[in-house]
C-alpha cells in the first residue's frame, strides 16, 4: 500500500506517517493509537486516515452516509459502541468502523464481530483493562558512565548510529584508551587491535558491540519495559482473568518476574547487595560524621573520668619539645584513644554494612595516630567512596545486563500481549452493545456488485431503535419490510419517525459489519443511505428549490440507494407537496431504489402517482383513557386512519351510547343530536 494513495493523505501527512516504526501495519490494522503517535497527527485525523486506508484496500468509493441525518444516525450508534469501551484505544479503534458499500469490507468486519459477540464481558476483565494502554517508546536515553572507543572514523559513525545512548570517542592508541578509562566507569573498545592491551580501569574490548546493543546498553530494553511496566502488567492480568490465550512463545510468569525486578526509572529492583551498596554510597558522609562524633564523645568521657598523673620532668620535656596534648594522649591515654577509634570504625562498618574488603578501607578513615578531637582521613573517605561506587556500578551493570537479557526476548511478546488486550476491549464493547440492544447478526442477500437489482430491500423482525431514549424493555419491537418504494402513513406520535430511525440504524450497523438491534434482519447491500429528517416548518422559495434539486439528483441515482424521508410535505403547501412527492416516488420506483416516505398525505399522493404506490400504516388500535394505543409495526398495504378520525369515531361511539340512554328517558330534542353531527364528520373521512 502506497501511503500517499490513501484518500485524504497528502505528501506532508505521508512523511509524518513514515516516521512510524511500522506504518503499513498500523494503517492496515486500523491502529489509530499508533497512527496518532506520528508527529502532528491528531486522534480524529488518525481515525480518518485509518478509514481512508481501509477504503483504499477495499476499493470503497466512500460516501455511504449521503445526508446529515444519515451521518447523525451513524454518530449516535457509534457513540453507543464507544461508550462501552474501557480504553481510549478501543474507542478510537471503533471509529475506524464505518458503513461501507463494499461486500469485502462488510464481510471482513462481520467475521471479527461474530467472534466479538461471543466474548464474555466479565467485570474482572473490564477492571483489568482499565490499566492497559498502547505501549510507548521511551524518549532518548543517555548513559554517561560508559563510552565506546575506536581508532577508526568509519566505525565511529557506525557506532554513533547503532548506539546513540553512549558517547563515542576516537582514540589514537592504548594511551588514549587509558585516559578515557579515567573519565568513564567502563570503556568499550570497538577495535580488535586493542585485544590484549592492559590498561588500568574497566576497559572491555568488544569488536561485536554494535551487533549486541542490548548487552552494551542494557538500559535500552530496560527503558522500554520500565516505561511500559504498568501497562504490560495490566495486559498480563487481562490475559489471566479472560479467555485470551497469550502467544505461544510468551511466558507470562517469566515476564511478570522480570517486570517485578524493574523499577519505574529503569534500575533493577529487589537486589539486597545493590541496595546495600547504593545506601552505603549515599550515607557515607553522614556515617563518617556520626562515627567521628561517637568517637569524640567516648574519648571526651574517658578523659573526663581519668586522673592523669605526669611526672614534672616528663611534663617539662613535653613542653620544651613544644608537644601538644596529642603526645599526652598517646603517652597517657593510648588505650582510651584506641578504644574511641575502634568505636568509630565499628560504627562506620556497621552503619554502612561494609564487607570485609570495604571495612579494611573504612578502618583507615580513623587512623592510629592519636589526635583530639578524633579526625577523619579525607583521602581514605574518598577511597572508600570510589570503591563502593565502583562496586555498585559493577553490580548494577551486571544486574541490568542479566535482566535486559531476560526481558529483551520478551519485547515482541509483550507488544502482542498489550495489543491483544486492547483489541479485546474493542470486541467486548461490541459484545456489550450487542447484549444491551438484544442484537443479532443480519443476513445479507448478496448480489454481484454490478448485477441487476434484487427485489429485496430490507426486512426487520422485532427491531428496537437504539436511538430511542426509552429503556429497551419499554420499546415495542417493530416488524417492517420494504421492497421498492413505500409510503408510511400513521397516527400522530405512532412511531413513524422512530421506524425510519430503526431502519437507518439497522442498515448503518449492518453495513459497518456489526450486529443489529432486532430479532431477525434480511437486507440487500446498499450503495448509500439518504435519510432526510422532517424539516422544521414551510421552506421559503429558495430553500424549497434547493430541496427539490436535491431530490432531482436522487431520483436520477442508482438502484442501490436506500432513501428514507420524513414528512417531506412540510416543505410547502399540502396540495403542491403531494404532487411533488408523487413525482419523486415515481422516479425512485423506476430507478429500482428502495425508499420509505413518511407522510400524512399518503392518500393524496397515491392518487397523484401514476403507479400503484405501496402505502403502509402504523395504526392506533384504540384510545385508552384518552391515550392512543398503537400497533408500532406498520401494517403492509394499509392506509392507517389518522388521529382526528379516531377521535371523531370515539366521540360518535360515545355519543351514540348517551343518546340511547336519553331516548329511553323519554326526552325530546329539536336540534341535530351529537351522534348525527359526529357521524357527519366521520363520513368525510371515507
Ligand atoms: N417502538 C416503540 N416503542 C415504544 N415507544 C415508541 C416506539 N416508537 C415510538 N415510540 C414513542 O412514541 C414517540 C413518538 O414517536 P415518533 O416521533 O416516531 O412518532 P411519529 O409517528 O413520527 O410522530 P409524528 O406523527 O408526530 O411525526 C417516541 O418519542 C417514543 O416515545
Amino acid at each position: 500500500m502506497e501511503i500517499e494513495e490513501i484518500p485524504g493523505v497528502g505528501a506532508k501527512t505521508a512523511e509524518a506517517l513514515s516516521a512510524l516504526e511500522a506504518p503499513e501495519r498500523a494503517l492496515r490494522s486500523g491502529d489509530v493509537a499508533t497512527i496518532a503517535s506520528a508527529p502532528g497527527i491528531s486522534q480524529g485525523r488518525a481515525a480518518r486516515i485509518a478509514r481512508g486506508a481501509i477504503r483504499l484496500k477495499h476499493d470503497d468509493p466512500g460516501g455511504f452516509l449521503a445526508t446529515d441525518r444519515a451521518r447523525e444516525i451513524y454518530r449516535e450508534v457509534l457513540a453507543l459502541l464507544t461508550e462501552r469501551t474501557v480504553t481510549d484505544y478501543a474507542a478510537q479503534r471503533l471509529e475506524t468502523l464505518y458503513p461501507s458499500p463494499r461486500r469485502s469490507r462488510i464481510e471482513e468486519v462481520r467475521a471479527f464481530a461474530r467472534e466479538a459477540i461471543e466474548r464474555d464481558p466479565d467485570p474482572a476483565v473490564l477492571e483489568a483493562l482499565d490499566g492497559v494502554e498502547p505501549l510507548e517508546t521511551p524518549g532518548d536515553i543517555r548513559v554517561r558512565e560508559r563510552c565506546l572507543a575506536t581508532t577508526d572514523a568509519e566505525r565511529y559513525n557506525e557506532a554513533r548510529e547503532a548506539i546513540p545512548e553512549l558517547s563515542v570517542e576516537v582514540v589514537e592508541d592504548a594511551k588514549g584508551l587509558a585516559e578515557l578509562a579515567r573519565g568513564y566507569a567502563t570503556v568499550i573498545a570497538l577495535d580488535e587491535s586493542f585485544a590484549g592491551v592492559t590498561v588500568e580501569g574497566d576497559v572491555q574490548v568488544r569488536p561485536d558491540a554494535l551487533e549486541q546493543p542490548a548487552e552494551i546498553v542494557p538500559e535500552r530494553p530496560l527503558a522500554f519495559f520500565a516505561r511500559n511496566r504498568d501497562r504490560i502488567r495490566a495486559a498480563i492480568e487481562v490475559h489471566r482473568v479472560s479467555s485470551l490465550e497469550p502467544d505461544g512463545d510468551c511466558d507470562l510468569a517469566a515476564l511478570e518476574d522480570g517486570l517485578a525486578r524493574l523499577e519505574a526509572d529503569g534500575t533493577v529492583a529487589g537486589d539486597d547487595e545493590l541496595d546495600r551498596l547504593t545506601t552505603a554510597v549515599d550515607d557515607l558522609d553522614a556515617a563518617v560524621s556520626t562515627a567521628e562524633s561517637v568517637a569524640n564523645d567516648k574519648l571526651r568521657a574517658a578523659i573526663r573520668e581519668e586522673d592523669v598523673t605526669i611526672e614534672g620532668s616528663d611534663l617539662l620535656s613535653l613542653v620544651e619539645r613544644g608537644a601538644g596534648v596529642d603526645s599526652l594522649l598517646s603517652r597517657e591515654l593510648a588505650d582510651e584513644y584506641a578504644g574511641a577509634v575502634e568505636t568509630a570504625r565499628n560504627h562506620l562498618i556497621e552503619a554502612l554494612a561494609l564487607d570485609a574488603g570495604e571495612a579494611e578501607i573504612g578502618r583507615r578513615i580513623f587512623g592510629e595516630e592519636p589526635t583530639f578531637p578524633v579526625d577523619r582521613d579525607d583521602d581514605a573517605v574518598s577511597r572508600l567512596r570510589e570503591e563502593l561506587t565502583a562496586a555498585k556500578d559493577r553490580r548494577a551493570g551486571r544486574l541490568k545486563r542479566e535482566l535486559a537479557a531476560d526481558l529483551a526476548d520478551q519485547r515482541e511478546a509483550a507488544k502482542t500481549l498489550v495489543r491483544d488486550a486492547l483489541e479485546l476491549d474493542v470486541e467486548l464493547a461490541i459484545a456489550r452493545f450487542s447484549t444491551a440492544y438484544a442484537c443479532t447478526m443480519p443476513t445479507f442477500v448478496w448480489t454481484e456488485e454490478d448485477a441487476a437489482p434484487t427485489e429485496t430491500g430490507f426486512s426487520i423482525e422485532g427491531g428496537r431503535s437504539p436511538v430511542l431514549e426509552e429503556p429497551l424493555e419499554q420499546i415495542d419491537p417493530v416488524d417492517y419490510d420494504v421492497e421498492g418504494v413505500a409510503l408510511l402513513s400513521g397516527v400522530n406520535s405512532g412511531g413513524k419517525t422512530s421506524t425510519l430511525d430503526l431502519v437507518a440504524s439497522v442498515v448503518v450497523l449492518a453495513h459497518m459489519g456489526l450486529p443489529v438491534p432486532a430479532e431477525d434482519v434480511y437486507l440487500r447491500r446498499f450503495d448509500d443511505l439518504h435519510y432526510h429528517a422532517k424539516s422544521q416548518g414551510t421552506l421559503d422559495a429558495g430553500a424549497f428549490e434547493s430541496t427539490v434539486r436535491e431530490f432531482a439528483d436522487l431520483a436520477q441515482g442508482g438502484s442501490g440507494s436506500l432513501v428514507l424521508v420524513d414528512e417531506l410535505e412540510s416543505i410547502t403547501e399540502p396540495g403542491a407537496s403531494a404532487k411533488i412527492i408523487a413525482g419523486i416516488l415515481e422516479a425512485l420506483a423506476e430507478n429500482g431504489a428502495t425508499a420509505v416516505f413518511v407522510s400524512h398525505l399518503a392518500d393524496e399522493i397515491r392518487e397523484m402517482a401514476d403507479y400503484e404506490v405501496t402505502v403502509d400504516g402504523i395504526e392506533a388500535v384504540g384510545l385508552i383513557e384518552g391515550e392512543l394505543e398503537v400497533n408500532r409495526s406498520p401494517v403492509k398495504n394499509h392506509l392507517a386512519r389518522s388521529t382526528p378520525e379516531l377521535i371523531v369515531e370515539k366521540l360518535a361511539t360515545d355519543a351514540g351510547a348517551v343518546e340511547s340512554t336519553a331516548t329511553n328517558g323519554g326526552r325530546e330534542t329539536t336540534t341535530e343530536s351529537p351522534p348525527h353531527f359526529y357521524e357527519r364528520l366521520l363520513e368525510k373521512f371515507d
